[in-house]
């Protein structure tokens, strides 16, 4: 199977990547615009890969979206280039619906004028699958689930940018019958998260010894999917997944934000041996404007139609991912090298240097 992926230097889209070649020998093409969070290194693994190939353009640019179509002439498209990052979408919130409506609607009609050049069988086979938030549901309170059938309620100019690029795919699905499928997942963690992300975020600071900022009172809820669990629900929902169809991923592992960055300190102090517990750096900071109070979703529906379930636990996946952050000091060095400074949007929303 040949698979057009895009984001796919992505931290989510590089994991499907990666996985894609090695464990089930598709042939992949990589359709990026390498934004700030996109990152080549990502790939390093199976850059050589004959089955592997590049193809930089931009999702928001429809006539570069048609000539790589005609290249690469895909039997199936994993959508996952987006702009992901809630604080940036407040601070910039016209970029996100440039790239993730406008962008997905480009991909739509790009996918859809090749879909309908395929011979019968191919059409038949043909899969667009859309990578989507659990935040399209809104926010939950201390209790209850988001399920595929809880109703769309986007809060930030992200969520609601992917709540509207949801809405396409169906549209694109029930009017042009394109064989579309959904899917929305819980945080992803995992190796290769760009440093903005709160795990990350967290890592680094402790390492630096700066004051490790934590929104509000610390009391929000997030659901943790290990990102190599996540890309292998992703590929088993292209392989068996029912069309025009919604599948909820989630990790089962709902972690108040203040325990989580205990928890990532205390892993940190053994690692390194420290004596003064890295906790003592965490800071309270004004919270995230809007900031939804906890997301946590059902994956019954994905466990019982197609036996997928996540295999990492929270502990050891933070763990693993701490390692990985301390021997791969080069990855992130070369982020920050380039200029990003971890706290920038921390900064915009009221840390205190
Ligand atoms: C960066 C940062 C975040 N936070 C808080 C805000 C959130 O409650 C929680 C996680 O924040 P973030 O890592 O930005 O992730 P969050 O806003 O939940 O959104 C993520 O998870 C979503 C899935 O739920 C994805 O669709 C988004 O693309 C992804 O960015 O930690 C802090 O307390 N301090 C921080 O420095």
């Amino acid at each position: 199977m040949k698979i057009l992926v895009t984001g796919g230097a992505g931290f989510i889209g590089s994991a499907v990547v990666r996985r894609a070649i090695t464990q089930r020998g598709y042939t992949i093409a990589n359709l990026d615009a390498l934004t700030y969070a996109a990152n080549q290194a990502n790939l390093d693994s199976i850059a050589d890969n004959p089955d592997y190939s590049f193809h930089r353009a931009d999702i928001r640019d429809l006539d570069a979206l048609v000539k790589v179509f005609a290249e690469t002439d895909p039997d199936a498209v994993m959508h996952l280039a987006a702009e992901s990052h809630v604080d940036r979408s407040i601070e910039g919130p016209i970029a996100f619906v440039e790239t993730n409506v406008m962008g997905t609607a480009n991909m739509l009609q790009a996918a859809r004028t090749h879909w309908e050049g395929l011979s019968d069988a191919r059409r038949d086979a043909f899969r667009f699958h859309h990578i989507s938030t659990d935040e399209v549901y809104g926010a939950l309170g201390p209790s209850g689930f988001f399920t595929e059938t809880t109703r769309y309620a986007p809060n930030s100019p992200y969520a609601s940018s992917k709540a509207s690029s949801d809405m396409l795919v169906r549209a694109w699905g029930k009017t042009f019958k394109l064989p579309v499928v959904i899917s929305n997942c819980s945080n992803n963690y995992g190796p290769f998260q760009f440093p903005e992300k709160l795990i990350p975020v967290v890592i680094l600071k402790a390492l630096a010894g700066e004051a490790i900022p934590v929104y509000g009172d610390g009391s929000n809820v997030r659901d943790w999917l290990y990102v190599d669990d996540h890309a292998e629900a992703l590929l088993t929902i292209l392989e068996r997944g029912k069309l025009g169809e919604i599948y909820n991923v989630g990790g089962d592992a709902e972690v108040s934000n203040l325990d989580l960055v205990k928890q990532i300190c205390a892993i940190i102090d053994k690692e390194l041996d420290r004596s003064t517990p890295s906790d003592s750096l965490i800071k309270f900071v004004t919270d995230r404007p809007g900031h939804d109070f906890r997301y946590a979703i059902d994956s019954a529906k994905i466990k019982s139609e197609l036996g997928w379930t996540p295999s990492v636990t929270v502990e050891e996946g933070i763990a693993e991912t701490v390692r990985w952050y301390l021997e791969n000091r080069e990855w992130w060095q070369a982020i920050q090298a380039r200029g990003h400074k971890q706290d920038r949007i921390g900064l915009a929303v009221g840390v205190k240097a």
